[in-house]
């Protein structure tokens, strides 16, 4: 069986992954808050993991991964939206939710096998609360529930930090209702406009943190394999679900493996609705730019590594994502390369594996459209936008055009066909040996009428 061997943060190395149980492979994913289209950034996540998934799929069988992503729909950044829209908290979140499918599913990342959503685990969230108040972790003040942060003592072990350290880099609020500045919300009141639900501390609403907190044990359990987000989730937040989950069931280990992906950024800064430097994925979808072209520009980066969005990259990804649907139109699906599967094993060597399919796309074409496939690229759900440009008619008038101007020593009609060709996004190759056209990057069909 393939080794998986994965960066683990928690011990800052790369270890071979072990599972709790390989018949039930258990990762949860910290998804997103639904009152806005995913940006470019937000998608990262979302293909790493479903890389890893599809891997863990492949290695321990289809049924034996448990793949859980939660919508967080529950948020005061929801209540703003809703505030000043005027529009009911559940029409903005289903309908975030909605576009969320649609943009993910263009860029052929498969659905988690359980994407709860918050406000259906309030009662699990307020169960947790009142677990961590009884064990002496957490405490209420003012309608308001904290974790008290100093009575677990591993706080801050994911990023190595200690917790004064900690308190001192980050923003951390004082409030009159806190122990310890450090201390966060696990529970808070709600007032006629905000949305709330009963709770032995009165009518609130459940902090962030418990949401995730309280959903992977409902769904996986007190232990389970991994558990994945952007890096910019790893302080507070991963420390924080680490300590309520951790101090809830200390008969658990909580997760075992922990990753976090590196930012998109755009000109060295995180891709971020706060400082508005994005672009949605729904954005270069209606530019006309499929979403499996977004796939390869976005795994051609290791997630450990930080990376931007180019046009150059775009372009490239377009072109060979052509060349290939072209390659494997009317190829029947073989077997997937065992190399470019090791390559995905270390660590997710997403950019190794894409290099191994350059290697694969010279060889036997049906092994070449299974790897192609693994990896999310090329299927059918993706749509055959590349497919099927058959420029042969094309190729051949260039050739006899050119034919006739060795005879006539006037070469105006060979560059004019040539240019009308380059126009169009044909690549244009001449050769003694003959003509070869090439769809290449920006290829527009339409511009071929009547050439
Ligand atoms: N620029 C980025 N690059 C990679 N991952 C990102 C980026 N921005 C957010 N993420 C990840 O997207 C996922 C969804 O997060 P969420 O909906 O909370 O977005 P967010 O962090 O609020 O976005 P923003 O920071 O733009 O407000 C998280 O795993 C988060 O780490
Ligand atoms: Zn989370």
């Amino acid at each position: 069986m393939t080794t998986i061997r994965l960066h683990n943060t928690k011990s800052r190395k790369k270890e071979d992954f072990v599972p709790i149980d390989p018949q039930n492979v258990r990762m949860y994913v910290c998804g997103p808050t639904v009152y806005d289209r995913a940006h470019l950034g937000n998608a990262r996540p979302v293909l790493v993991f479903d890389i890893l998934y599809r891997l863990l799929r492949h290695v321990y069988g289809e049924k034996s991964v448990t793949y859980v992503r939660n919508f967080t729909d529950v948020d005061d950044k929801i209540n703003a939206r809703a505030a000043a829209t005027g529009r009911p908290i559940r029409d903005i979140t289903d309908e975030t939710i909605g576009w969320y499918h649609d943009d993910m599913d263009s860029l052929g990342a498969m659905r988690p096998d359980q994407e709860p959503r918050a406000t259906e685990w309030i009662g699990a969230m307020i169960t947790m609360i009142e677990d961590l108040i009884a064990k002496g972790h957490a405490y209420e003040k003012e309608g308001h529930v904290l974790f008290r942060v100093r009575s677990y003592e591993n706080y801050g072990a994911l990023s190595g930090r200690s917790v004064d350290d900690m308190i001192a880099g980050a923003r951390v609020e004082v409030a009159p209702f806190k122990e310890d500045p450090m201390d966060f919300v696990l529970w808070k009141p709600s007032d006629a406009d905000t949305p709330g639900w009963d709770s032995p501390w009165g009518y609130g609403r459940p902090g962030w943190h418990i949401e995730c907190s309280a959903m992977s044990y409902e769904l996986l359990g007190a232990s389970f394999d991994i558990h994945g987000g952007g890096n910019d989730l790893q302080f507070p937040h991963h420390e924080n679900e680490i300590a309520q989950s951790c101090c809830a069931h200390p008969e658990g280990g909580f997760a075992n493996y922990w990753l976090h992906n590196e930012m998109l950024q755009v000109e060295g800064k995180k891709m971020s609705k706060s400082l508005g430097n994005f672009f949605t994925v729904r954005d270069l979808l209606d530019q006309g730019i499929p979403g499996e072209v977004v796939r390869l520009v976005m795994l051609g980066t290791h997630y450990g590594k930080p990376m931007d969005w180019t046009d150059k990259k775009r372009a490239e990804a377009e072109q060979t994502l052509r060349n290939w649907r072209n390659l494997t139109a009317d190829v029947d699906v073989g077997e997937v390369d065992a190399e470019l599967v090791d390559t995905l094993a270390d660590d997710l060597n997403t950019a190794g594996a894409i290099a191994r399919l350059y290697v694969l796309a010279k060889g036997d074409a049906a092994t070449f459209k299974a790897s192609a496939r693994f990896m999310g690229f090329l299927t059918d759900e993706l749509g055959e936008w590349a497919a099927g440009v058959d420029l042969t008619a094309y190729a051949d008038k260039l050739a006899a055009v050119r034919a006739a101007a060795m005879e006539t020593k006037d070469f105006s009609a060979v560059d004019a066909l040539k240019k009308a060709l380059m126009d169009a996004g044909v690549e244009v190759r001449m050769s003694k040996a003959g003509v070869e056209l090439l769809p290449g990057a920006g290829f527009d069909a339409a511009k071929l009428e009547g050439l």
